[in-house]
């Protein structure tokens, strides 16, 4: 299949582009580089369209002109706490962005889309409802989760009305790097966990700051379920090959275990060898204590064999990224 990703010079997006090619499909990333990397597209002086998603106009051309089959759709702004301090940039780019491209599709008779939303839609649940399910309730509490659940919704009313195929994946945290060591996680503007604890094993950073550590946890630190993004790469696949007219499913993507901050804090230390100091910080607004998928239906119904998403494989290939170059991708 000839396939779009939106975002696909950003993390996740670019991991599921290389992979796709190495599966047997030509990919294409369109992407306003302002977090993601050229240098995550290979041969990206064909593959990468650089624009703006709300430029339905540009979204159309790149469709038609590639004569794309299927969509994947992974721009969006994707940081909690910026989306509690800045909503206004996440209504433009996840539901605005998401309209245009969807108006774009209909222009230019694309009719299969997979959706990269996230565990944020389900909102906060207490421990006791872990693993959640797809059927559990969704509550979404930031900007970042209201505005990814407006996307699900709009996908599922254009697919109802106008015929296509579409799979929605909610991604718990994405996490470690390609296998090849050459390619993984960088941004502009990090908040994350792996690559901030790296940051500060390469000398980047002075200390890891721990959000919260008075949660109702097993350490009092935060419990998230990090999923490879090799294995993501896997579910994109296995779903766009079978899309077809009136097929319409969200699945959780995670690896089922749940992991604390501290817990990977100290899974980056086996993998670098060595220390890297911690500083306690008060808990970060939008937090949930706990967040763990029930994989089980992707693993059923998309046949999807997540392989990569232990911890200690996540932060050994995040480490191999981060330890070779450690100022990410050439500018
Ligand atoms: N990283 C995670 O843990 C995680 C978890 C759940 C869901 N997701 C979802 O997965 C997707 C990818 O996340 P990521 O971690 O790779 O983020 P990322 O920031 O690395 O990638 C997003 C990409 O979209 C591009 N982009 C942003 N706004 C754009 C616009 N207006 N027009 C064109 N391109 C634009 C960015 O330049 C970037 O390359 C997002 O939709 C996110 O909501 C991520
Ligand atoms: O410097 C840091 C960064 C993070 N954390 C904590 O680490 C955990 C994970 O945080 P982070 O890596 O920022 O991811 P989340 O906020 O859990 O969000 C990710 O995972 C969500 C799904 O679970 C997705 O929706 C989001 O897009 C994705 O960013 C949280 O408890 C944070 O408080 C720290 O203690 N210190």
């Amino acid at each position: 299949m000839r396939i779009l990703c939106t975002g696909g010079a950003g993390y996740v997006g670019s991991a599921c582009l290389r992979w796709l090619l190495a599966h047997g499909h030509e990919a294409f990333a369109f992407d306003n580089l302002s977090e993601g990397n050229r240098a995550a597209v290979p041969d990206y002086a064909q593959r990468l369209i650089v624009g703006e998603l709300i430029d339905t106009d540009l979204v159309i051309d790149t469709l038609r002109t590639r004569s794309i089959d299927a969509v994947m759709h992974f721009a969006a702004l994707a940081s909690v706490p910026d989306s509690i301090s800045d909503p206004s940039n996440y209504y433009r780019v996840n539901v605005l962005g998401t309209y245009s491209l969807l108006e774009a599709m209909r222009a230019a008779g694309v009719k299969k889309l997979v959706f990269s939303s996230t565990a944020a839609t389900y909102g906060f649940h207490g421990p006791e409802a872990m693993p959640l399910q797809e059927t559990a309730a969704k509550n979404p509490e930031t900007p970042y989760g209201t505005t990814k659940r407006a996307g699900e919704w709009m996908i599922a009313d254009y697919a109802r009305a106008y015929g296509w195929g579409y799979a929605i994946f909610r991604y718990f945290n994405a996490a470690g790097a390609d296998p090849d060591g050459n390619h993984g996680e960088h941004r502009r503007h990090e908040s994350h966990l792996i690559p901030l604890t790296l940051a500060v094993a390469v000398g980047k950073r002075p200390a890891l700051k721990i959000f919260g550590d008075d949660y109702p946890t097993r350490d009092g630190t935060c419990v998230r379920d990090y999923v490879h993004t090799s294995d993501l790469a896997q579910a994109h696949q296995r779903a766009v090959e079978r899309l077809e007219p009136g097929y319409g499913e969200a699945f959780n993507l995670g690896s089922g275990e749940g992991a604390t901050v501290k817990e990977v804090h100290a899974a980056c230390e086996r993998a670098v060898g060595r220390s890297i100091p911690v500083e306690y910080a008060p808990r970060r607004p939008g937090d949930p204590a706990v967040l763990v998928a029930d994989p089980a239906k992707a693993i059923r119904e998309l046949g999807w064999t997540p392989c990569f998403s232990d911890i200690a494989t996540i932060v050994r290939t995040a480490w191999q990224w981060h330890s070779r170059h450690p100022d990410g991708y050439p500018d």
